[in-house]
């Protein structure tokens, strides 16, 4: 049944794909006999007697032509621009969506990922059936289903220092809807080198920020902040949750500066942030500090030339794997299978799990727990100690010898929570991987999240 179930979900993809292939290629036989009806006899003006855009692209962006700041000029000027989005995930698919609805001639797609069950909520160009498809030949299929005439250029890659130049080159307009703090500075120096404005998004929880940098003299991502904040203060929506509709809105934010970059109307939000708050429905706009002549980057004496190594600028975020190696002795952990054993065992313990009520309320163990959030166990080592011995005391549970078993959702927080309370005495020990390794090794039917 699941082997069916997973053949026809990869036969939709298949035939998806060739449809959007199919449509391409319609696309790319109508343009070329369009071109060669007005390359001989036949002028391009007979019908609409205008020589600048088709009937058919007249008919299509009828509704924006006829805003008296856009018109035939600023359509023109649209279809004949290159936009480069890097990221096809809750920033990029709308600002996708819109700068194909838009006709913008041919609008590039940068993402190394593919589609997880857990992008859908906000991720909103990607289906079901795509889970495990590329991000970047998703947006193009969905793109290409809405406006065919256009072209898509998918590049399945991670944007790096080897590869950000040559990819940038080709575009006019760079969109930043990535996540995280190396990718942002390459992509500023990348676009300050090449000469490109970068429109900047990000979103996390309820909140959102837009700006745009490198443009009509405003400053670069480097002229407000020099330096990366410390790994640790950094959160991103797999830690710290967002709201789908707030990348949404971010993101079609960002086709419109785009768009109004492309089209040269309106003022663009160079020098200026945007800041949106969804919890109180609130956007409040500020100046930022204009380009600074010190900037290693864009200033007047520039010391950077080329790109750098931004993991290493940036002291990338440890892998759960470094975490492993770098805190806490193998004594000091079990394995999900280990946890498992000792359930069956009947061998009595303290779990304490340090995730949040929320995420307690979502699943957790089969075993009751003492619910202790990472940041509270911070915050008062010693009152928790107190309380796990009172626990331990008043279930009759001998104290040196019986284990506390501490669990977050991947393995991370449990261990800081196992430092923190290592002098008390106890006999503790967490779970290696958390409850992912706890539905990857022990139980199938656990949810992930
Ligand atoms: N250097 C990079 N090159 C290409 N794509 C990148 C790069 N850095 C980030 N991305 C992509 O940017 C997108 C950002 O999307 P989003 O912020 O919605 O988070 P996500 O990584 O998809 O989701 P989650 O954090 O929930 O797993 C991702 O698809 C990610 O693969």
């Amino acid at each position: 049944m699941a082997a069916d179930l997973e053949r026809l979900r990869q036969e939709i993809c298949r035939r998806e794909e060739e449809l959007s292939e199919l449509k391409q290629r319609l696309a790319d036989m109508e343009k070329k006999s369009v071109e060669d009806a007005s390359d001989g006899t036949e002028p391009k003006t007979i019908h609409n007697g205008n020589q600048k855009l088709t009937n058919d692209q007249i008919g299509r962006y009828s509704r924006q032509l006829i805003l008296p700041e856009l018109g035939v000029k600023g359509q023109v000027k649209l279809l004949s621009s290159k936009v480069l989005i890097v990221g096809a995930g809750g920033l990029g698919c709308p600002a996708a969506i819109y700068l194909a609805a838009a006709g913008v001639g041919k609008i590039g797609i940068v993402d190394y990922d593919e589609v997880e069950i857990s992008n859908l909520h906000r991720q909103i160009l990607h289906t079901e059936h795509r889970v495990g498809v590329s991000k970047a030949e998703s947006v193009a299929i969905s793109c290409r289903n809405l406006n065919s005439s256009l072209n898509f250029i998918t590049h399945k890659v991670q944007l790096s220092s080897d590869n950000a130049m040559s990819i940038i080159r080709d575009y006019d307009i760079v969109l930043d809807a990535t996540d995280n703090v190396a990718t942002r500075y390459l992509l500023n120096d990348a676009c300050v080198l090449a000469g490109k404005p970068l429109v900047s998004g990000s979103a996390l929880r309820f909140e959102g920020q837009l700006t745009v940098y490198n443009h009509k003299g405003g400053p670069c991502y480097r002229c407000l902040y020099p330096k990366p904040p410390p790994p640790e203060t950094v959160t991103n929506c797999s830690d710290g949750g967002v709201l789908g509709v707030v990348p949404g809105i971010i993101g079609c934010y960002q086709a419109l500066e785009a768009i109004k970059i492309a089209a040269d109307i309106g003022t663009p939000l160079n020098q200026r942030l945007m800041l949106f708050d969804a919890i109180d429905c609130t956007t409040r706009t500020i100046k930022l500090r204009g380009r600074q002549v010190l900037c290693p980057v864009c200033g007047d004496n520039p010391s950077m030339t080329q790109l750098i190594d931004y993991e290493q600028f940036c002291g990338a975020r440890a892998t759960d794997k470094d975490q492993e190696k770098k805190v806490l002795p193998a004594s000091s952990r079990m394995t999900a299978k280990e946890y498992q054993t000792l359930l069956e065992n009947g061998i009595e313990h303290v779990l304490l799990d340090v995730r949040l009520p929320v995420e307690m309320e979502i699943c957790h163990l089969p075993h009751p727990a003492l619910n202790i959030p990472i940041n509270t166990v911070k915050k008062d080592p010693s009152a928790l100690v107190e309380q796990i011995k009172r626990q331990l005391a008043s279930s009759g549970i001998p104290l040196d010898t019986s284990p506390v078993v501490v669990v977050c959702r991947r393995g991370n927080d449990s261990q800081l929570a196992v430092q923190l309370l290592h002098d008390s005495n106890l006999n503790i020990r967490d779970i290696r991987g958390g409850l992912h390794a706890w539905a990857r090794d022990v139980d199938s039917l656990f949810p992930v999240y």
